[in-house]
């Protein structure tokens, strides 16, 4: 079937807006083989134009009743107002559970309520200032480290924004630098990430109980990582220590016994894997479209300027920091990290003129629904100031996702967001980084949405 040439190569035209990177776009409906081989090579580019335009989808894949909720209401209707109703899909929990186990993003009912509320006071809005500190040094030390690297040879940013990522939650979580033990479960969660394609098996839904080998490889994966984490939860156990993520996973909330060592490793392992690659796309995308948009880029240091001058940045910058998060918000428009989320129907429902049953599966897209040509004016534009808070009101609220929405709303969504803003903050305030020119990049839907080949970086000091 035809496709496209993708739009990959990034060109700055005098005077017109630049092309932003697309992956290949189907030029017509893909027969069911073609669309599950390129569903897991690269989730995104099985959209066609029409996708951008619709509001309802529907797909039968063999057993499989798929719907594609594209509209504000119905995404409303699934994430918040019948959430009783869904559960994470099937094939989310066949993907995570071997390597995440019983967690956060693969629980459902009584035992996620039970965590969630656990968890909650630790990711609350008022404890994220806590980890402030812990995020612009991370990014300092990054500074620092590129202060010695000559102008002409390149970064990978990709690379760098997934090592700060990992800096900041192993501090955030352990209390401690990264060191080559802790390195481990972070290369654990990206192994796993990158290893974690579904298989046709898994995109089809065949039973459970077949043979899946990619619970075996879960375990080789994590192997090593596992036996950090027990290291450091009996050094915890036995000597105490400060009041870290890894804390809060150890204490029993009122009249509950204490959560096992297997619970505090799954926690741990969703964690990581939940906040480091999601935060790291997120960095990643906004230097890369900051160095197509020199004016958008002018806008951002001249606010660096005003509000920090030549201080590093706190906690309480963060609300000062507004156009600082408007072109974090509007990045994740265009390059949602969590681009696809998927729910699975307990019982019969109906969306628009589609009947849903019991087992039906529903696609939330924030990649098609952030782009759609009906909610947004020039969708492939980057234009920060849609994220004024006058264009934000005029706009429905379940338009934009990138954190998801209702009771499963990402947990983390305030620790990202200050992270995201105190780490651009802190290297945009140092350097103005120009990707390689003729460098191609591809938008890669796998867990998250990253570039397929890096992300080349000159690095220019201000
Ligand atoms: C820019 C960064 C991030 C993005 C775009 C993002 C996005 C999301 C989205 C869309 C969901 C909802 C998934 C669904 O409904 O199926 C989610 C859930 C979650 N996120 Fe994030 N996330 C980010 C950062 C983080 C961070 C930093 C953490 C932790 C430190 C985190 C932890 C979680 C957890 C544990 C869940 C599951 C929540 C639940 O089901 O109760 N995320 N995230």
């Amino acid at each position: 079937m035809g496709r496209e040439a993708a739009m990959g190569e990034s060109v700055v035209e005098n005077g017109t807006a630049p092309r932003l990177a697309l992956p290949p776009r189907p030029k017509t409906r893909l027969g069911l083989w073609q669309h599950l081989k390129a569903t897991r090579a690269n989730s995104v580019s099985t959209w066609s134009d029409a996708a951008f335009e619709m509001e309802l989808g529907e797909r039968h894949m063999l057993w499989r009743h798929v719907i594609i909720a594209n509209a504000p209401e119905h995404v409303r209707h699934v994430l918040l107002d019948n959430a009783e109703n869904y559960v994470r899909s099937s094939l989310s929990r066949r993907l995570l559970e071997p390597g995440l186990g019983q967690g956060l993003l693969t629980t459902h009912g009584a035992t996620w309520r039970r965590q969630r509320r656990m968890m909650a006071p630790a990711f609350a809005a008022k404890r994220i200032a806590d980890f402030a500190p812990a995020m612009v040094e991370a990014a300092e030390r990054l500074a620092w480290d590129w202060s010695r690297v000559p102008p002409s040879a390149p970064v990978d940013l990709a690379e760098a924004m997934s090592g700060l990522t990992l800096a900041i939650i192993s501090e955030a979580m352990f209390s401690v630098r990264v060191d080559p033990e802790i390195a481990l479960i972070g290369q654990a969660v990206a192994v796993y990430q990158s290893a974690i394609r579904p298989s046709i098996a898994d995109l089809i839904g065949l039973p459970d109980w077949l043979p899946r080998p990619a619970v075996r490889r879960a375990h080789r994966i994590f192997a090593e990582s596992d036996r950090v984490i027990q290291r450091l939860i009996d050094e915890r156990r036995r000597h105490g220590g400060p009041d870290d993520l890894l804390a809060m996973l150890l204490a029993a909330p009122d009249g509950e016994a204490p959560a096992s060592a297997k619970e505090v490793r799954d926690h741990v392992a969703t964690i990581f894997t939940a906040g480091h690659e999601t935060t790291a796309n997120a960095l990643a995308w906004t230097f890369y479209l900051l160095s197509l948009h020199p004016a958008e880029r002018r806008r951002l240091e001249d606010e660096l300027d005003r509000v920090l001058g030549e201080r590093a940045a706190t906690a309480e910058d963060v609300p000062n920091l507004t156009f600082t998060r408007m072109v974090i918000e509007e990045s994740m428009r265009l390059y949602p990290p969590a681009h696809t989320m998927s729910r699975q129907a307990l019982g019969p429902d109906r969306l628009g003129t589609i009947e849903l049953r019991k087992g039906s599966s529903v696609l939330i897209v924030p990649w098609l629904l952030h782009r759609h040509r009906k909610l947004w004016d020039r969708p492939d534009e980057f234009r920060p100031d849609r994220f004024a808070p006058a264009e934000v009101a005029a706009r429905p609220r379940f338009a934009y996702i990138p954190f998801g929405a209702g009771p499963h709303i990402c947990i983390g969504a305030s620790f990202a967001m200050t992270e995201a803003i105190l780490c651009l903050a802190t290297i945009a305030r140092r350097f103005r980084l120009t990707l390689v020119p003729g460098t191609t990049v591809e938008p890669v839907g796998l867990i998250t949405l990253r570039p397929k080949h890096g992300l080349p970086m000159r690095l220019e000091r201000r």
